[in-house]
């Protein structure tokens, strides 16, 4: 076992370095011209941060700050700024000096901070232009530069570009664990496992006359390979918490017209952001909005009432809240109480439960909503490699049901209503649902019943409580971006992943008999998915698309 351990190692290595040949994360940017920017806003303002890398650095610091020595690395220095062109002062500034490699590129880097006067910006990055070797970055390429001199990898950057279009408290929290490199540790933290499996696996096919290491090291290496296998479903059926938390949540109102859809919308814009009045089918078109709910970003959309309608225009509005709903993450579906109201006035019976559940299925939405595939695997056991999780994808969502006016509820109907536990509400309208979408779920497995509440837009009662409920909702359907393990919060990610998961099962379902250099290269095409998706293997085409939607100056 000894030679195998040592093999494992001569392999790792050059393994490691085949695998640097795909790699062309290595340019060194000797050759590069230097970069500046105004990294500040744009605009007047308390001080401007103009940025410089390159190795023009030391020759900008001589011609435009007088320093005859480099000054003190990255201590800031109150400065006369100086245009070498025609000596005019331009400025008395910060100079600041980070000397490569202990830099954000990690190349030499120059920061003036100025006055932020649109002239003193303006006549500072024109005197950088006439010096020699100098000129403007282009959006987002001081991170590639610190992307290519190997200070961030490709989700740090992700993270950091995230950090940057944050909008939200929750967003920004996300965003700044991944710029700090836990979803890079993670992928880093499989490449390595798999660089061991590799190495063990090809120290096998070298030596397989030896029976000793056969029974050790291909059962070992199927074994951790399960293992890996498990933790990334685990990463990818995670209801995509993260890449809702990044894109946010869709939160769609749906209901029969005039129950006070676009009132709601309304009331939690806090603008009149759609039409409302008391003629039915007001609303036709989406209307959005773009809210922050609780830290949470959330794009809020009121649709148009459903109902069966010869109008050629509602109609066409009704397809599109259907379609809409479909893609909702948490539905809120809006009822009337005063529709309710009436039932009882003409003697009618109907408890609240019947009237919801009626209402309900008269609306014909898909309002079940567990995940219940996707909540298994997270009860898996891990120490169970050689059973391959089946998993279905399916579409997770949660629903909240308003009933809406309750000051128009008056006399015995409002007391009914009072004495109604909630709890007890939630669970019948939660049973009917589930014996609505026809499909059996395994006992104890968990289901998210939808959440009742009464409101009144107008008079805001109920509202808080209402609020809590979205909430809680956004919270379930995006997770704590700061608890347990990273999530997964891109698209990118998620198909470089999908694409490993798939070689790992092919492997996960090699036999003996299998050729084990075949199943070696299912494992060296993991690596490579991986390399992709931290950036170890790039193109110019993925680094531009990647680069493309940061900001000027970062
Ligand atoms: N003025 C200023 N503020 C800024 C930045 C900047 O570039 N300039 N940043 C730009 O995004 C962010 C801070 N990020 C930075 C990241 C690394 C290094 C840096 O010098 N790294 C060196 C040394 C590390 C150390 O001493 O701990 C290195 O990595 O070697 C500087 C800023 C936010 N605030
Ligand atoms: N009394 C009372 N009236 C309300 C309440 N909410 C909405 N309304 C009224 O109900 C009517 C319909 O409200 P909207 O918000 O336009 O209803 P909607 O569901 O968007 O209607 P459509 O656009 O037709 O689908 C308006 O006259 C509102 O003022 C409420 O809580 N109490």
């Amino acid at each position: 076992m000894v030679a195998t351990t040592n093999q494992s190692f001569t392999q790792s290595s050059s393994l490691v370095k085949n695998e640097n040949k795909l790699d062309i994360n290595t340019s060194t940017s000797s050759h590069q011209s230097t970069i500046f920017c105004l990294s500040s806003g744009k605009g007047k303002c308390g001080i401007a941060v103009i940025r410089v890398s390159g190795q023009a650095c030391r020759q900008v610091l001589k011609d435009m700050a007088q320093f005859h020595h480099m000054p003190i690395p990255r201590q800031a220095v109150l400065r006369k700024i100086v245009d070498s062109g025609n000596g005019v002062v331009i400025d008395k500034g910060l100079v600041i000096f980070f000397p490569a490699p202990h830099s954000f590129t990690g190349e030499d880097c120059v920061e003036f901070h100025l006055h932020g006067g649109p002239a003193v910006v303006s006549a500072l990055l024109c005197a950088l232009h006439s010096i020699p070797g100098c000129r403007e970055a282009h959006p987002g390429e001081f991170t590639k530069r610190a992307f290519m001199n190997g200070k961030l990898d490709m989700t740090e950057v992700e993270g950091l570009g995230d950090l940057i279009h944050a909008e939200t408290e929750v967003q920004r929290r996300q965003a700044l664990r991944q710029m700090d490199g836990d979803l890079s540790q993670l992928y880093q933290g499989w490449r390595a496992d798999i660089i061991k499996c590799v190495a063990d696996l090809e120290a096998f096919i070298d030596f397989s006359e030896d029976q000793d290491i056969e029974e050790h090291v291909v059962e070992s290496v199927k074994s951790r390979v399960g293992k890996l296998r498990l933790e990334i479903s685990r990463h990818l059926h995670d209801n995509r918490q993260g890449e809702r938390l990044r894109d946010g949540v869709q939160v769609v109102i749906l209901g029969e017209p005039n129950v006070g859809k676009s009132s709601l919308m309304n009331a939690l814009s806090q603008r009149p952001a759609a039409i409302v009045t008391d003629v039915a089918g007001t609303t036709r078109d989406i209307i959005e909005t773009h809210l922050n709910i609780a830290g949470y970003p959330v794009l809020l959309s009121d649709t148009a009432g459903l109902r069966d309608t010869a109008d050629k225009v509602e109609k066409e509005g009704v397809i599109r809240a259907r379609k809409r709903a479909e893609q909702a993450d948490v539905k809120v579906v809006v009822l009337d109480l005063q529709q309710w109201q009436n039932c009882k006035n003409n003697n009618r019976k109907s408890s609240i439960t019947e009237f919801v559940i009626s209402q309900i299925n008269s609306l014909g939405l898909q309002l079940y909503q567990a995940s219940a595939s996707s909540l298994q695997i997270l009860n898996a056991d891990l120490s169970d490699s050689d059973s391959t999780p089946q998993l279905v994808d399916e579409e997770y969502c949660q629903t909240i049901i308003v009933l809406n006016k309750l000051d128009l509820v008056q006399g015995n109907t409002l007391e009914d209503l009072k004495s109604i536990d909630n709890k007890v509400l939630n669970c019948a309208v939660g049973s009917c649902l589930e014996a609505q979408s026809g499909r059996e779920l395994e006992p104890n497995s968990p289901v998210d019943f939808p959440s009742v509440c009464c409101v009144s837009c107008t008079t805001g009662e109920g509202m808080q409580e209402f609020l809590a409920i979205l909430e809680s909702k956004l919270k379930i359907m995006c997770g704590d971006p700061l608890a347990g393990s990273p999530s997964l919060t891109q698209a990118r990610h998620r198909s470089h992943l999908t694409k490993c998961l798939a070689d790992l099962e092919q492997f996960g379902q090699m036999t003996p008999a299998d050729d084990f250099v075949i199943a070696s290269e299912a494992l060296r095409r993991v690596l490579r998915e991986i390399g992709k998706l931290t950036g170890k293997i790039t193109t110019e085409e993925i680094l531009d698309v990647i680069f493309r939607d940061f900001c000027i100056g970062k």
